[in-house]
């Protein structure tokens, strides 16, 4: 770790960083990188630790007075703004991030998303600390694309599909489709830390993460979390192969996403955190756009990549088709297609994704096998025998 630079040339000094929500899915991986590899310490706020439990515990770890866990909902707790105090650098992950969520806790997410990120921008602004705020690509909604006839030839040029940081419109569905209480609320709180920026001289990075994919993410119903619970969709898709039930594909699965791999995505929030000159004032879409699919192609793929790490065959009827009503309830809406543009964070951070797609999936789907299965059999012949 010593003689660490920046993408400069300087000598990297080590730094405090309050991070929130550090017990998620993404908080556990960066958790992981700035244990592992550099030298800065880290306060993590969450109000789970379960995802990080192997960094802290036992008290013999090499960087064990590098990390410490504040267990704080950041709803309703004063020792927030002492530790933000306390930091150099804030970085805020923590929000209701489901799809599942948006439009059956519309209120939730709107809260978690918008009025409980205030203070933490507020308070960053008002001691003079460094903000990396994480929004989402949701932000841009649906494609211009999606509103041409279906047969239109401009459907196939990418200024109507490649998602920019500062060009692309955010497009929402309406109101009564409250799928969108996400992406607005995010949208308002990049507005709101802009502002703060231009007006009162915050010190930012917006982070717009693209499907970001791989071990630790969200839970396995009835294992790690509720039975009824529906997490992101490869969790969802996990399970099914877990339990060899069929895959569902919402609204015949044609909606389109690119997945990155978390390793790789983690790379970009690093070189953020250790090269301030060149991400302050930036919003950056983080994803890769060379891995492009649609649901029901994710589907094909991961029960293929399944069969080869659990050496099982697939089921019979590996998909089933279910609508958006049956599966989330009404309010349901979805994005279309999501490219991120690469221009900006290329420019200023020299980052490329590296993890093709089928890679990706087998180091994955390794691990969910690995961790799961064992005890999805056990629950499962305890339902048969009851
Ligand atoms: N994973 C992705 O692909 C993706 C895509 C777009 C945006 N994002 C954004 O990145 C961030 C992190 O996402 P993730 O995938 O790690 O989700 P996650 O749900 O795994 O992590 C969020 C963490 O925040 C914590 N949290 C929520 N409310 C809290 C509160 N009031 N007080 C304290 N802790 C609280 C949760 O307990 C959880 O551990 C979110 O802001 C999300 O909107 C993620
Ligand atoms: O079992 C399932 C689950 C999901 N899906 C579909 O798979 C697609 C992806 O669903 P995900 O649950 O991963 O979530 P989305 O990509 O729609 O949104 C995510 O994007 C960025 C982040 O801000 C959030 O993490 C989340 O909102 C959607 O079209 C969804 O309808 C299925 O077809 N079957």
């Amino acid at each position: 770790m010593a003689g660490r630079v920046d993408l400069d040339g300087n000598q990297i000094k080590p730094i405090t960083i309050c991070m929130i929500g550090a017990g998620g899915f993404i908080g556990s991986h960066l958790c992981e990188k700035l244990m592992s590899e550099t030298p800065h310490k880290v306060l993590a706020v969450d109000v789970y630790n379960d995802k990080i439990k192997h960094l802290l515990e036992p008290a013999t770890l090499a960087w064990a007075d590098r990390i410490q866990f504040h267990r704080i909902n950041i709803k309703n707790d004063s020792r927030l703004e002492g530790l933000i105090k306390m930091a150099d650098l804030t970085i805020n992950l923590a929000a209701i991030c489901t799809p599942a969520d948006y439009n059956t806790r519309p209120l939730d997410t709107i809260y978690s998303n918008f009025i409980d990120a205030l203070p933490v921008v507020k308070y960053c602004s008002e001691n003079g600390k460094r903000l990396i705020h994480f929004s989402t690509c949701e932000v841009y909604g649906k494609t211009i694309g999606a509103f041409l006839p279906k047969d239109s030839p401009l459907r196939q040029d990418p200024a109507y599909y490649v998602l920019k940081e500062d060009e692309s419109p955010c497009i929402f569905g309406p109101i009564e489709k409250q799928r969108w209480s996400y992406a607005c609320a995010k949208q308002l709180i990049e507005r709101l830390i802009y502002a703060e920026g231009a007006e009162n001289g915050l010190e930012f990075t917006i982070v717009r993460p693209f499907n970001w994919i791989g071990p630790r993410m969200d839970f396995i119903p009835g294992i790690d979390g509720p039975s009824e619970g529906v997490p992101r969709v490869l969790a969802c898709f996990s399970n099914n192969l877990l339990r060899r039930e069929p895959l569902k594909l919402v609204d015949g699965g044609e909606s389109q996403r690119t997945f990155i791999y978390i390793k790789d995505a983690i790379e970009a929030i690093l070189l953020m955190i250790e090269n301030p000159a060149r991400a302050n004032g930036h919003t950056f879409n983080v994803g890769n756009p060379n891995n492009e699919v649609n649901v029901r192609q994710l589907a094909e793929m991961m029960t293929q990549v399944y069969s080869k790490v659990s050496g099982e065959s697939s089921i019979e009827t590996p998909t089933l088709d279910v609508s958006s009503k049956e599966f989330y309830g009404e309010g349901y809406d979805d994005s279309d297609k999501r490219i991120p543009d690469m221009t900006i964070i290329n420019k200023q951070l020299g980052w490329n994704p590296k993890t093709a797609l089928w890679d990706l999936l087998e180091s994955t789907l390794t691990y969910q096998h690995r961790t799961y299965a064992e005890a999805i059999k056990q629950a499962m012949s305890k339902t048969t025998a009851n």
